[in-house]
């Protein structure tokens, strides 16, 4: 083991740089027994290896996205190939890595770097790294199987944790917290750790071990979160050497630093349950990290000045944040819903860090001659002072030595003008705040006065509010004597308060639900008897309902029985006009018959009579065509001798062969006229009494008919006039049982109303005595409410001036009191919600 100076970054060559963005992982653990049991199934967080993404599952919530997720069932042998393989070939290839777990407590960062408490697990089974095992060991146990290959190699660690701020060896085995010191290398740039010890690592197993003992002696407690919580952060740092032999056969030395940082966690004070020391420790904590937050922040916005030495941590990391160094980070978070604003802070935080840009530059190979000179410049420099020790009294340096003392001096020089940079900053700041404090007393001296004024309504509360009123006021004037030492247990105190303004309104509240189910109680005795009342009365005019259809359907079935006895007269009338009607279609066919005969036979008749008048009328027709032909050709002769006188004389017997013709034309033209006529008067007598027989037999039908029809009509008339009276009968009975229906609901419908009416009134007292206590109620925590919010403030502004007070004191970095936020939850009683429960 030898104690060195560690130089965290030391031997870096210049070169061409390519700029790097930080890597940044989240690892998502499992839920484990302390997440809070109400809590643990829902997680508020969907988690997306194969994405690379975290979404919150709230309303508007975001996504992140990183280089890596890993979510619950991740192992650790997952994140050692995936993140730290390929930072372990970068080391040694001669980059200076690191590998930061951030993250809130009990998320599983010390887990991930060291692996589960090696008192109960082993770190190694059958040579291997055990499942549990973390990222060191597993680094170890890989880094050595490489190193086997080569003959030259040294590999050296440091492990160191920084306390509420201080350094502490871990691997020092003296209480030497006191020795270590963290400085600028003003010639060298970069931040020395002196008088670190250095072991050089024989194997992995060696390596281990010093990080199980050195991990013993770290700070632990045990917080609600973690049952082996580290309240420090903690370096653990590997070099190594590897020799090479350059093809000119000149021996060279390849550096390559891993530094493997696990933070304390970040904590919400009063959830983790830290108390006193624990609650010192975790604002320690908190403030190293809200450094690295602001360091981050300067980073990401490119500022000129990045606050580095505003805490030793920054200064440790500052290589590794926008240095030259390859960095990732892993940032742990936990699925628990208790967990949620932590794990969104910490996704902010990563989130923001992933923009950082680093400088990533090998370090220069160191030939053998350089480093011999190096162990031999220092022997010189330790044997110089030791014999200007010797030589002379009181303490004498080496010039080397006096330098580094020099470099320390500028070192502390610089870290005063820092500080007085951020004196000057937070005097800044001091003017704002004084500002704004001379507002905020405007804003005090006008709520003293609406207090003033309201205590003035206050005192005439009710005397149970008066006894928790007086007890707070003792109890605030107690706060104010002890507030200077007694600042975190104030919140205790109001809380007490709170609790007792709550136990009398919870009191006042059994009293209002007591109240509230009395009245719920008469509300179902009376809904039981206005039941009944009702059941009664449907059941009374069921019976008189039931009766009355009983009544209908006698009548009913009555009046059915006459129908059906008219049906079957009807029925017969009908039967009676059809077999009349029968008959007279019978004689009606047979008549036309008859008469079809006769028609037939005059047909003929006429037939055999006109062929007879065709005959003669032709045979006189050829007999005067031939006496004219024969007189034609006598005159035609006479013409041709043109004898006047004979033609006078053929003209005259022409004459009377034309009479004599012309007479028995006549003749034959009245005989055959009567010829005509004679048939005709018959048949014209015979169809008349044809004609006489169907009218006879016809007019009897239609005689028949009417007098059926008439039969018919006046059934008809007696069946209309017997349903016209059985109707009004009917209607009538049905008019008299509906007006003694509506007449027993109009009688029910008065005392139901009665009933309901008395009921609703019989509640109105009963609301009005609820809305009353409940508003009361909601005044008297209103009040309580606020007075518990002005003593907040007075606390706040005593505590204002006490840091007014601390800074103008020599700004000393004395302990300023955190103020504690006090926050009253605001329960509103609602009254409407009361109501609608009755
Ligand atoms: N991925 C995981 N798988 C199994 N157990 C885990 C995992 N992560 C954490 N744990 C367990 O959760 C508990 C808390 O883990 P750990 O101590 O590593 O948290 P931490 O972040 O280092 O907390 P603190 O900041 O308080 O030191 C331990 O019991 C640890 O074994």
């Amino acid at each position: 083991m030898s104690r060195n100076s560690l130089r965290i970054n030391t031997g870096l060559k210049k070169q061409e740089v390519k700029e790097a963005n930080i890597q940044v992982a989240v690892r998502c653990r499992g839920i484990n027994r302390r997440d809070s049991a109400k809590r643990r199934k829902e997680s508020e967080f969907s988690v997306d290896p194969s994405r690379s993404q975290i979404k919150s599952l709230k309303e508007h919530g975001k996504t992140y996205t990183f280089d890596r997720v890993f979510g619950e069932k991740s192992t650790q042998a997952d994140i050692f190939k995936e993140i730290v393989a390929p930072m372990l070939v970068e080391v040694l290839s001669g980059y200076n890595c690191s590998i930061l777990a951030y993250g809130m407590t009990g998320t599983g960062k010390t887990y991930t770097m060291e692996g589960g408490d090696p008192s109960t697990i082993p770190i190694i089974v059958n040579n291997c790294p055990s499942q549990d095992a973390g990222i060191i060991p597993r680094t170890l146990i890989e880094l050595f199987n490489y190193l086997s290959k080569f003959s030259e190699y040294s590999v050296k660690l440091s492990f160191i944790e920084l306390y509420n701020e201080q350094p502490r060896d871990l691997l020092s085995t003296e209480n030497s917290s006191e020795q270590i010191k963290i400085y600028d290398d003003a010639r060298k740039g970069g931040v020395v750790i002196q008088n670190l010890e250095e072991v050089l690592l024989k194997d992995a197993m060696h390596g281990i071990n010093i990080l199980k003992q050195g991990s013993e002696r770290r700070r632990k407690a045990v917080t609600n979160y973690n049952a082996r919580s580290s309240r420090s952060h903690c370096v653990f740092t590997i070099t190594i050497h590897i020799k090479e032999t350059t093809t000119e056969g000149e021996e060279l030395l390849k550096v390559g630093k891993f530094n493997l940082v696990d933070l304390a966690g970040s904590e919400n004070i009063g959830r983790s349950g830290a108390e006193d020391a624990h609650a010192k420790e975790a604002g320690s904590i908190n403030k190293s990290l809200l450094t690295l937050g602001r360091v981050i922040d300067k980073l990401v916005s490119d500022s000129a000045h990045v606050p580095y030495r505003d805490s030793n941590l920054t200064r440790i990391l500052q290589d590794s944040l926008g240095g030259r160094t390859k960095t990732c980070i892993i940032a742990t978070i936990s699925p628990s819903r208790n967990s949620y604003d932590e794990t969104l802070s910490t996704l902010e935080y990563a989130h923001r860090a992933k923009q950082i840009k680093n400088k990533p530059e090998i370090n220069q190979k160191l030939t053998k001659t350089v480093l011999l000179k190096e162990y031999v410049d220092q022997i010189e420099r330790l044997k110089a002072d030791l014999q200007a020790t010797r030589d002379r009294n009181g303490i004498f340096l080496s010039p080397e030595s006096w330098r580094a003392t020099q470099d320390e001096i500028q070192d502390l020089k610089a870290s005063a003008k820092d500080l007085q940079d951020n004196i000057k900053q937070h005097q800044k700041e001091n003017h704002e705040l004084h500002d704004k404090i001379g507002c905020m007393e405007l804003v005090e001296i006008s709520n003293r006065k609406a207090v003033a004024e309201f205590q003035g309504t206050f005192l005439s509360m009710a005397s149970g509010l008066e006894a928790a009123i007086s007890k707070s006021k003792t109890m605030n004037l107690e706060l104010n004597e002890a507030m200077h030492n007694q600042v975190y247990t104030f919140s205790d105190q109001a809380q007490k308060n709170l609790i007792d303004s709550q136990k009398y309104i919870d009191i006042g509240f059994d009293q209002l639900d007591k109240r509230r189910q009395e009245i719920e109680q008469f509300a179902v005795d009376q809904n039981k008897s206005y039941k009944e009342l009702y059941d009664e009365q449907t059941r009374l005019f069921l019976e008189y309902r039931d009766a009355n259809l009983e009544a209908q359907n006698n009548l009913n079935s009555n009046f059915q029985g006459i129908l059906q006895g008219l049906r079957q007269v009807l029925d017969n009338h009908f039967s009676k006009i059809n077999t009349c009607h029968e008959k007279v279609n019978e004689e009606m066919s047979s008549l036309t018959k008859v008469t079809q005969k006769h028609i037939e036979s005059q047909n003929t008749t006429i037939e055999l009579l006109q062929n007879a008048l065709m005959d003669t009328v032709t045979s006189q027709q050829k007999r005067r065509e031939l006496f004219y032909s024969e007189i034609t050709d006598k005159i035609n002769l006479f013409e041709k001798e043109d004898c006047e006188d004979i033609l006078f004389y053929v003209r005259f017997n022409q004459k009377d062969h034309l009479s004599t013709f012309g007479r028995s034309y006549e003749l034959t033209k009245g005989h055959l006229t009567s010829l005509e006529q004679e048939p005709n008067g018959e048949l014209k007598t015979k169809l008349e009494s044809i004609q006489n027989e169907i009218k006879s037999h016809s007019d009897l039908s239609i005689t028949t008919a009417n007098s059926a029809s008439a039969a018919l009509t006046s059934t008809n008339d007696s069946a209309d006039k017997t349903l016209e009276r059985l109707g009004q009968e009917h209607s009538k009975s049905l008019g008299t049982f509906s007006s003694d229906i509506k007449k027993t609901y109009s009688d029910m419908r008065v005392p139901l109303v009665n009933i309901q009416n008395g009921l609703q009134n019989s509640l109105i007292p009963f609301e009005k005595m609820t809305r009353e206590k409940a508003g009361k109620t909601q005044r008297v925590y209103d009040d309580a409410m606020s007075y518990m919010q002005q003593t907040r403030n007075e606390v706040h502004s005593l505590l204002t001036e006490k840091v007014k007070s601390d800074v103008s004191k020599k700004r000393t970095n004395s302990r300023v009191p955190v103020p504690i936020s006090v926050t009253f939850k605001r329960q509103k009683i609602d009254n409407e919600d009361a109501m609608s429960n009755l």
